[in-house]
This record gives structure tokens, C-alpha cells and sequence, in this order.
């Protein structure tokens, strides 16, 4: 597995408080990995770090074959060259159907005013029956998102980051608000994208971690306090004691 991205010793401090504290992590592709950590650990600043939300004091994030420096681009630039990112919320096009919110979220190289005309072409139909198929949607295709369930939507909009090839996919927290049922659907869904991507996914729910059956990295007080298997991480006393055992 060839490492996609790599931060090596970044820090960053709010008001004095380092939130990053000498990070380093390393990530391959594909990979599934997961991130846990108490409350504060840093998991969001890490993943703002790579979106190119926050900026750090030090340290590297170096990506792709090239390694491009990361912290040399802006947000949007970095959303160009294939990082995705998933916020806890849905964001949908709720008054539009499962199909055109595909639609519009397939890569155009030709310009918005196509992205209906992509739609009816057949590699666009094609791609766009494919992503239905990975989230589970198939039969969704042609409702309105905004009638969706929360689980469902969580999915539409994972297919909507499918749908622009990225090439690491970070996941906040995607069982929250999900029953037991969406749950199981998410972490296959996961399994499934990242046999060809990099994900991250940042998440609370152990059971849920159960099931991705990935690497698992534990964030405290913005470091690395401990990496591996999950039954390796949780049989950590550092980790029992900050995270597990409150
Ligand atoms: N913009 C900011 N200004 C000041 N402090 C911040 C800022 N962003 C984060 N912090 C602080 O940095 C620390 C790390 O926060 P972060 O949100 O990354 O943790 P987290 O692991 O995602 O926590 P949670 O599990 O609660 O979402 C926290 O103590 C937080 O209060």
C-alpha cells in the first residue's frame, strides 16, 4: 500500500493552547482507518489541518506521489486534488431527486451549464447508476432528497463525494442520529469505497469502529497516544484510562 498522505510534526496552537501537539500520520491508499479520542483530542483541528481550514504553526502534510505540500494550497485547491470531506450534517439538494443531486455532484470538465446534459449522457448515466448502487440508493433514484431519512441522505451525500473521485475521504462522525440498521449500511458502505480510497473516518460509536475492522488511530491532547488493531488500542491502559474508562 503506497502512503497517500503524510503529516509529520504539526502543531498548532489556539490562544496559547496547543490543540495539535507534534502530530505525525500517515495514511495509505487504499485504507480505511479510524480515529477516536476523547472529547477535545484534536480530531477535528487534524482533519481542518488537512482540509486547509486551519493552518498549522509546524510541522509537514505532504500528499499524492509528488508530495505536494499541503499547507501551500487553499481549501478549494485542495478539494481539486481529490480531498473530500464529510460533514456530521447532510447536506443535500433537498428539493431535487437522488439522481440529479448525483448529477450534479459527477465531475464536469465541461462547465455547469452541461451538468443536466451529463446526465442523459451514458457514461453519465452509468456512473450515476453505479454510485446509487455502492450507497444503496438504487431504488431512491428518483424520490426527493429532503424526503430521505437521515441515514439516507448521509448516504446520498457520501455518494456525492463519490461522485468527484477523491481520493481521501475524511467522515465525521457518521453514525450519529443513525438507527442500528443505517448503521450496518454505513459501515459496509465505508468498507466499500475505501477498497479503492483513502478514508478517515472520525467516530465515538465503538461498536460502529467494530465493524469497520481498520486500523484505528487514538488522538489525545493533539498526539498520537497509541495505533493499531482495535482490540490492540483498547487493550492500551493510556487509552483505557483517558478514553475507555470514563
Ligand atoms: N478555533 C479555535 N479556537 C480556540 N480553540 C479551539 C479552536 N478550535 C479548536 N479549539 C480547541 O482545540 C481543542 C481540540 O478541539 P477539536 O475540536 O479538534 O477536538 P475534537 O477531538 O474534535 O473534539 P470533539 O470530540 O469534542 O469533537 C479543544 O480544546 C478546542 O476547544
Amino acid at each position: 500500500m503506497k502512503t497517500l498522505l503524510e503529516m509529520s510534526g504539526v502543531s498548532v496552537s489556539f490562544d496559547g493552547f496547543k490543540a495539535i501537539n507534534n502530530l505525525s500520520f500517515r495514511i495509505g491508499e487504499p485504507e480505511l482507518r479510524a480515529i477516536i479520542g476523547p472529547n477535545g483530542a484534536g480530531k477535528t483541528t487534524f482533519m481542518d489541518i488537512i482540509t486547509g481550514k486551519t493552518r498549522p504553526d509546524s510541522g509537514t502534510v505532504v500528499y499524492g506521489e509528488k508530495s505536494i505540500s499541503l499547507l501551500k494550497m487553499s481549501e478549494s485547491e485542495i478539494a481539486t486534488v481529490g480531498v473530500g470531506r464529510k460533514f456530521q450534517k447532510p447536506t443535500v439538494f433537498e428539493a431535487q431527486t437522488v439522481r440529479e443531486n448525483l448529477a450534479m455532484a459527477l465531475k464536469n470538465k465541461r462547465g455547469p451549464f452541461d451538468v443536466l446534459l451529463y446526465r442523459k449522457t451514458q457514461a453519465g448515466a452509468r456512473r450515476i447508476g453505479e454510485l446509487a448502487e455502492t450507497i444503496g440508493l438504487t431504488d431512491a433514484l428518483p424520490r426527493i432528497a429532503g424526503e430521505l431519512s437521515h441515514g439516507q441522505k448521509q448516504w446520498l451525500e457520501i455518494g456525492m463525494l463519490l461522485a468527484q473521485d477523491p481520493r481521501l475521504l475524511l467522515v465525521d462522525e457518521p453514525a450519529a442520529g443513525m438507527t442500528p440498521a443505517e448503521r450496518e449500511h454505513t459501515t459496509d458502505l465505508l468498507k466499500r469505497a475505501a477498497q479503492k480510497h483513502a478514508v478517515v473516518v472520525v467516530e465515538h460509536d465503538m461498536e460502529f469502529i467494530r465493524r469497520l475492522d481498520c486500523r484505528v488511530t487514538v488522538l489525545c491532547e493533539g498526539s498520537v497516544l497509541a495505533e493499531g488493531s482495535l482490540d490492540h488500542v483498547t487493550s492500551n491502559p493510556e487509552v483505557i484510562e483517558v478514553y475507555l474508562g470514563r
